[in-house]
């Protein structure tokens, strides 16, 4: 039998002990040069490469490392710097190309979401301001250091042009077929000049063909993708989905490529079904995404296996290329140095680097390589003990979740009235101020919590540690102005990892770190088992904070579909489940705070949005059980009782009357990045809950003036209820430092005060 081709779609920035984001922050900060940090950066890649290459994969991808984010290094290439940065063409520096991620004084950072259904966030492109331009070729020169440092035949990887212009803004939708082809242009000259160098294959992501896209449109990607294999007629293409299914594969595999990569793990069913019907065309190679790229679990190599002889039912293993799902980007470097505390989860674990070599063994089974089909049953077997382990079903957990109906899932007061009730308790002026529960976490705090982890600090001194973090932050509120006051949330090392450490049915890495946007990253805790409510999680440090002050004191909660939806998952039982096992926890933590007199409590979902299926025929069902669970943990309290919830990263305008069935008091949402859009759907759809647009972009270290933050008020009062409307930043203010939020919150209730102001002169 032939062997078969192994491939990796991407491969994690942030390194084994995230030297990518020491080396970045460092640079940022001044304690290195520009000509260090990229020497660091070209040690690092080599790296990367190396290790794959040593692994056994054949196709190992290059351009998909970055300096930040690799949306934002396509946009760098095509000269697609916005006009409020200074640029004279050519080459991007590195000055402007952060300054593009992070903002300066002078001009506001851009856009940042979501990565389609991940916690990775991309730099969104803004068309039309600059003519596009193919600056430099950064995938050739990507490609021409691997041959030249390693002799590696790499295989470039870029996002493509339709995704890239799905993923960009700033054009209408009727511009999409030129912008198609403009493009196109621009891709086949990258390409010439890949093919002109030797390359054999390149890989471009079109993500965006899962989405249930207009036929139109595709015509369009098809005009497009032969205006650029005209340019390079012998290179070797292959259209790269994922994260589900393709949405229209008889059209899709028209395109003029010579291979198409599926996903047969988030996409299996609907991919399946195109192969069962014959539609994969004879003639093009087959990228069989088989490993999980989204999770951490091992995979069961026997089933793969059984998977793979169906497959060869309607396409050849000649034909063949093994690879994990999606990019590896989604997963933490390697299980090599942990020790988690149950032998049985650690040895179910397969991070990064144990992916790839579950690609590779897969590919020798597959071939009938004896040692490699022993270790596809020993990944069976592992997986059986965790599934059999004892740990993982709670009767008492079991129990509850069978008298779920049995439950309220539903305020018993409209919320007019229960709103009225809550303004009498509160006492809150009109316009009032809050923020979104984080302040920053210095690098004191985080050297006290590791202190404290290690041994170092006793309990009592971290405690006391925490107290005066709280104590001196209560007092900036009060100097500032703030109606609404939090405590800061100084306790917690993320809002997911945090809960999950007092919860049950959780357990943690300690390495396990995965890139959620620029330098910032998260360790998603693991959910291995059913999840119950132990203690109280919160109590004492809201209680603290409010001993300290006559103003009302907010507290704080991560809702059940983010717990859910930023931690590694079990998968032997429905996310559903999973979300309402939380929620009756969380619900748990509710009543704890209120029977203890906090009068306003938040419990935060800004994932809400990030888990929706790509495909919207899937919305209804997943909205019916994010929604339930949201509610299962937030209905039961009493009417003088106001529930927040915030939510930041979301196209809000598409989930509208999701957030209306949350039924939340007050919701406070990310609009800076992207205000005029929202404004112009609360236009369409007029909302009549209290509500909190962001005055200010909380992700970037620029102070914002005061009168840039009352033209937003005033912007949408004009669409919003002024007798509802609240005033507060995007987000929490974790990443930010001292000076800057204290200044940048002065600015706030100054312009706060101002609206006000003009209010009671309209009123
Ligand atoms: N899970 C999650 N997803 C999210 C968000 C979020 O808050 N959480 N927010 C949105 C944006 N994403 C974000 C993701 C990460 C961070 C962030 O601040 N991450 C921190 C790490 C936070 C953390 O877990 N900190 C730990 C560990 C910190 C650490 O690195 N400690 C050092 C030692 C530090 C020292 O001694 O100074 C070490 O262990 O080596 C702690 O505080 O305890 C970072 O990358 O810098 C912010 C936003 C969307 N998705
Ligand atoms: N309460 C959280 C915070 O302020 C909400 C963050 S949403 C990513 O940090
Ligand atoms: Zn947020």
């Amino acid at each position: 039998m032939t062997t078969i081709q192994t491939s990796n779609l991407g491969y994690p920035r942030i390194g084994e002990n995230r030297e990518w984001k020491k080396a970045l922050e460092a640079f940022w900060k001044g304690q290195i040069a520009e000509e260090e940090l990229y020497k660091q950066l070209k040690e690092m890649r080599l790296s990367y490469y190396r290790k794959q290459r040593d692994a056994g994969i054949d196709l190992v991808p290059v351009g998909d490392f970055t300096a930040y984010d690799h949306m934002l290094d396509l946009s760098a290439m095509f000269g697609l710097v916005p006009g409020r940065f200074p640029y004279a063409g050519g080459k991007v520096d590195l000055a402007t190309y952060f300054a593009m991620a992070r903002g300066t004084k002078e001009a506001a950072a851009c856009e940042m979401t979501k990565w389609f259904n991940t916690n990775y966030h991309y730099i969104v492109p803004e068309i039309g301001q600059r003519e596009p331009k193919l600056t430099h070729n950064r995938p050739l020169e990507a490609y021409l250091e691997a041959k030249e440092e390693l002799s590696l035949e790499g295989k470039p990887v870029m996002v493509g042009p339709y995704t890239f212009l799905k993923c960009a803004k700033g054009y209408a939708s009727s511009e999409l077929q030129s912008l198609l082809m403009t493009f196109a242009e621009l891709y086949g000259e990258v390409l010439k000049q890949l093919e002109q160098a030797g390359v054999v294959w390149v890989q471009l992501d079109e993500p965006a063909l899962v989405l249930e896209m207009e036929r139109e449109e595709l015509v369009w990607v098809k005009a497009a993708y032969e205006r650029m294999a005209e340019a390079a007629p012998g290179l070797n293409l292959i259209l790269q989905t994922y994260f589900d299914s393709v949405h229209m594969p008889e059209q899709v595999f028209e395109l003029p490529v010579q291979a198409f990569g599926l996903d047969f793990v988030h996409g299996r069913q609907g991919n399946m079904a195109v192969l069962r019907s014959r539609l994969f065309p004879q003639d093009k190679k087959l990228a069989i995404g088989i490993i999980d790229g989204r999770n951490i679990w091992r995979s069961d190599l026997a089933a793969d296996l059984e998977l793979l002889r169906e497959i060869s039912g309607y396409i050849t293993p000649d034909r063949w290329i093994i690879q994990p799902s999606c990019s590896l980007l989604h997963v933490p470097v390697t299980v090599k140095y942990e020790q988690l505390p149950d032998p049985i989860i650690q040895q179910a674990l397969a991070f990064a680097d144990e992916k790839l070599a579950e690609v590779v063994v897969l590919s020798r089974a597959y071939t009938g390589n004896a040692s490699a089909e022993e270790a596809a049953f020993a990944s069976r077997a592992a997986l059986l003990r965790l599934n059999q382990s004892p740990s993982r079903r709670v009767a008492e957990v079991v129990n509850q979740m069978e008298a779920i109906d049995q439950l309220s899932t539903a305020r018993t007061t409209t919320f007019e009235e229960r709103y009225q009730k809550q303004l009498k308790k509160l006492q809150l002026p009109p316009l009032p101020t809050t923020t979104i529960g984080s302040f920053p976490q210095t690098a004191e705090v985080r050297k006290a919590r590791r202190q404290w982890k290690n041994g170092q600090w006793t309990e009592a001194q971290y405690q006391t540690f925490i107290q005066e973090q709280i104590r001196e932050w209560v007092d900036i509120q009060e100097n500032l102005g703030l109606d609404v006051l939090v405590h800061g949330e100084f306790e917690r090392n993320d809002m997911v990892e945090f809960f999950g450490e007092r919860l049950s049915g959780f357990t943690f890495t300690q390495n396990g770190w995965v890139q959620s946007y620029g330098s910032r990253c998260t360790k998603p805790p693991i959910i291995y088992g059913d999840v119950s409510h132990d203690a109280a999680m919160t109590l004492q440090e809201t209680l603290f904070a409010r001993s300290l002050t006559h103003k009302p004191i907010k507290g704080m909660l991560t809702g059940p579909v983010t717990i859910l939806a930023w931690s590694f998952v079990r998968n032997d039982i429905p996310e559903r489940d999973v979300a309402y096992q939380i929620a009756l926890a969380l619900r748990e933590e509710v009543s704890l705070l209120e029977q203890s007199g906090i009068h306003i409590i938040q419990v935060d979902e800004p994932a809400i949005r990030e888990l929706t299926p790509l495909k919207r025929s899937e919305w209804d069902d997943y909205f019916e059980w994010a929604v339930k669970a949201f509610k299962l943990c937030t209905s039961h309290v009493k009417d003088e009782t106001q529930i927040h919830t915030h939510m930041c990263y979301a196209e809000f305008h598409q989930i509208i009357d999701v957030i209306k069935a949350l039924d939340a008091d007050v919701i406070s949402i990310e609009t800076s990045r992207s205000h005029g859009e929202l404004i112009h759907a609360f236009q369409e759809q007029p909302y009549e809950k209290g509500i909190g647009l962001g005055v200010y972009d909380i992700h970037s270290p620029r102070v914002p003036e005061v009168q840039e933050m009352l033209n937003i008020i005033e912007e949408s009062l004009k669409v919003l209820p002024p007798d509802r409307f609240w005033v507060n930043p995007d987000c929490g203010l974790k990443t930010r430092n001292k000076e800057e939020t204290a200044a940048a919150l002065s600015n706030m209730v100054q312009a706060a005060k101002e609206a006000r102001k003009q209010l009671s002169v309209k009123v």
